[in-house]
């Protein structure tokens, strides 16, 4: 039965943890969803890991459109959200509703991602909500300030900077977002969270205690030529795939294949 966001509640408070994968084209996105991801998420890491920037600031809500389009299509059960990209939210209420609601339009996008927290973008939050527009939530390590922060550092170890983000993750349950992404926090911080929130948290290099956790795609496969720390690779498919494509390679040159 296909996911819907309702069942994130009761799923919680079943207390069963939820898997959540990245796409960023047909056959990742099929992969994640015949794997059996309850979410599939086309991340902004896309501009990094598909498209070769060094950060996620350059992607277009154009090209993430062109992307989502594209997952849709391979992700039959998961749940598919989608991130708003740099800039594509933060200038106006206004201009947030617009960008989600191509993503829902177009892209077929169930639901929308974005980074921060509060007082700013609890209000839009609040808005897209009200629209009708189910809203994931992102604090800790938000890549999109990474001109800010300096680089992709964890975030919250003050007790400070925790509070901070703890307050943050209030105030973005408040707006009514349904699930938030905890990233590259401690997991003490991330168990107070989680066990603060009623929704769901969903962790990323933030610790065994959250609801759900995710991780890059490209990092699990083993596809991506470099990963943060906290990901775990499953498989290895960059190397698999050089070898093979050298293979076939080799056997053109010396005429054994075809
Ligand atoms: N392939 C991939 N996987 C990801 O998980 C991912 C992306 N790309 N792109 C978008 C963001 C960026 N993320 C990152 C990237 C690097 C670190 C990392 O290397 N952290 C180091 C410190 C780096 C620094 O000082 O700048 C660490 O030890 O925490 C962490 C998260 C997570 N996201
Ligand atoms: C890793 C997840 C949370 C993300 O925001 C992304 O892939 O862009
Ligand atoms: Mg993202």
């Amino acid at each position: 039965m296909a996911v819907r966001v309702n069942q994130f509640a009761a799923w919680k408070q079943q207390g069963q943890t939820v898997a959540v994968l990245t796409a960023w084209d047909y056959m990742s996105g099929q992969m994640a969803d015949q794997a059996g991801a309850d979410m599939v998420l086309v991340g902004d890491s896309l501009a990094m890991v598909a498209l070769g920037y060094d950060n996620t600031l350059p992607l277009t809500l154009d090209e993430m459109v062109h992307h989502a389009k594209a997952v849709r299509r391979g992700v039959k059960n998961a749940l598919l959200a989608v991130d708003l990209p740099f800039l594509s939210f933060q200038i106006a209420e206004a201009e947030a509703m617009q960008a989600a609601g191509r993503l829902l339009k177009e892209a077929g996008a169930q639901a929308i991602k974005l980074e921060g927290g509060y007082p700013r973008m609890a209000a839009t939050i609040q808005r897209l909500v009200e629209a009708g527009i189910p809203v994931v939530g992102h604090v800790g390590l938000t890549p999109q300030s990474v001109n800010q922060v300096g680089g992709f550092q964890k975030q919250g170890k003050s007790p400070e900077a925790a509070d901070r983000i703890l307050q943050e993750a209030i105030a973005i349950e408040k707006a009514g977002a349904f699930a938030i992404v905890l990233e590259h926090i401690p997991a003490k911080l991330a168990r107070t969270i989680t066990e603060t929130l009623n929704i769901t948290t969903i962790g990323i290099g933030a610790g065994q205690f959250c609801d759900a956790q995710v991780l890059v795609t490209a990092d699990v496969l083993g596809l991506s030529d470099w990963q943060p720390p906290f990901a775990k690779r499953y498989a290895n498919l960059r190397d698999q795939g050089i070898q093979a494509a050298r293979a076939f390679c080799d056997e053109v040159r010396s005429r054994q294949f075809p």
